[in-house]
């Protein structure tokens, strides 16, 4: 059961946001963005989120505003009104937009948040270092790459590190925050208390691959692949497994349908070619095969398990 009472205290204490940031762009309205931006509205920041699809900004406003009717119904059980309110509040602090340039220009915090890859990421990163203001802080949600090499990037190396949310961004309470080579003491502290401030458990680490749970998820996850590649255990048991065993809210295989095949599949490619010697990061011949036959989990419908279209 999540405990909405640490959601309720956190959204209290982040309600006034004890940091210099008050203005945060996010970019990228997909799974994580769209979850940022509705963290961050809720704690009182004023927030634009960009994408290059106006549809998808669409889809990710209705989410956010059910998701945020989740939220109000356990904050505000007894007072409906009061949870109209918050509600309407929050989506009133969101703006969207398609053009990452103008929309950072009045930037605290830029999270980007867009498609796992460095060239894109890096070409985002180096338009918008160009024309945000200077005092802006840069971050990346990135789940497997490196901070260091994205911000190569950017000139501001002082000012960029790494905000790591966990899906679904309203529930899961951590946040990783990661410091960069050049990452400044202030720039670090700011996100500390900004990421406080809208409700997460900071943890920190260094610029390593995965940071701390990624690092631990992926050959959990390669693991229980190969498990069941090998036939050892099926994998509604090997899930139940772990729920019952180790006490995870979702099984292993369960979580790699929830957080798509392909990006499994990304990730551990890339870890792959990074650490070639490393056996645990093997690419794994099934997980190739349901990537290849477009079976990437919940979002498409199909992947170790089979989903009913929502
Ligand atoms: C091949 C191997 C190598 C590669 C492996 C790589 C693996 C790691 C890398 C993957 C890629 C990136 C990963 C990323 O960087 C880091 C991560 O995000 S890792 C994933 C972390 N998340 C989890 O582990 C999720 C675990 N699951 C849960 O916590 C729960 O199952 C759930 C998702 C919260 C759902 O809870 P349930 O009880 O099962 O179901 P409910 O639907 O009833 O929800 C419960 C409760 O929560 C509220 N809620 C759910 N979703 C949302 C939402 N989106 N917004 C707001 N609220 C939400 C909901 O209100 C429910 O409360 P109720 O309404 O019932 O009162
Ligand atoms: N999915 C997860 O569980 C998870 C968890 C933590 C971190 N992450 C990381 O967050 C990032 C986003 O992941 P996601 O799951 O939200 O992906 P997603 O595909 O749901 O969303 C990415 C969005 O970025 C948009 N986009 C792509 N290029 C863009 C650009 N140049 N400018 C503006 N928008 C652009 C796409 O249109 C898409 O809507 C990735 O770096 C991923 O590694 C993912």
């Amino acid at each position: 059961m999540i405990q909405f009472g640490v959601i309720a205290r956190n959204f209290s204490s982040s309600s006034a946001v004890q940091s210099a940031i008050k203005n945060v762009t996010v970019i990228g309205g997909g799974l994580m963005g769209s979850g940022i931006a509705q963290v961050s509205a809720q704690a009182g920041q004023n927030v634009i989120l960009v994408d290059l699809s106006s549809d998808v900004l669409a889809k990710s406003q209705k989410s956010i505003g059910n998701n945020l009717g989740r939220v109000a119904k356990k904050i505000y059980k007894d007072n409906p009104k009061e949870g109209e309110k918050f509600v309407s509040e929050s989506m009133a602090r969101i703006k969207t937009a398609t053009d990452p340039v103008s929309a950072s220009q009045g930037a605290d915090l830029v999270v980007e948040a867009i498609v796992e890859n460095m060239d894109i990421k890096h070409q985002l990163f180096k338009k918008l270092d160009a024309a945000a203001p200077n005092h802006t802080i840069f971050a990346s949600n990135t789940s497997s790459l490196s901070i260091n090499e994205i911000a190569a990037a950017v000139k501001r190396k002082d000012k960029f590190g790494g905000l790591h949310f966990f899906n679904p961004v309203p529930v899961m309470r951590l946040l990783e925050v990661v410091k960069g080579a050049e990452t400044s003491t202030a720039t670090y502290e700011t996100m500390m208390a900004w990421g406080k401030g809208v409700g997460k458990t900071c943890i920190t680490c260094k610029d390593t691959p995965g940071f701390v749970v990624n690092r631990l998820l992926v050959p959990y996850i390669a693991e229980a692949i190969r498990l069941f590649e090998r036939g050892d255990a099926s994998a509604r048991d090997i899930d139940i497994a772990m729920k019952l065993g180790a006490g995870y809210p979702m099984g292993p295989l369960e979580l790699a349908d929830y957080v798509g095949l392909d990006t499994n599949k990304f990730i551990l490619d890339g870890w792959h070619k990074k650490y070639p010697q490393e056996t645990l990061f093997n690419p794994i011949p099934l997980l190739n095969k349901l990537v290849s036959e477009g079976k990437l989990g919940v979002k498409t419908g199909e992947g170790f398990y089979k989903y009913e279209k929502k």
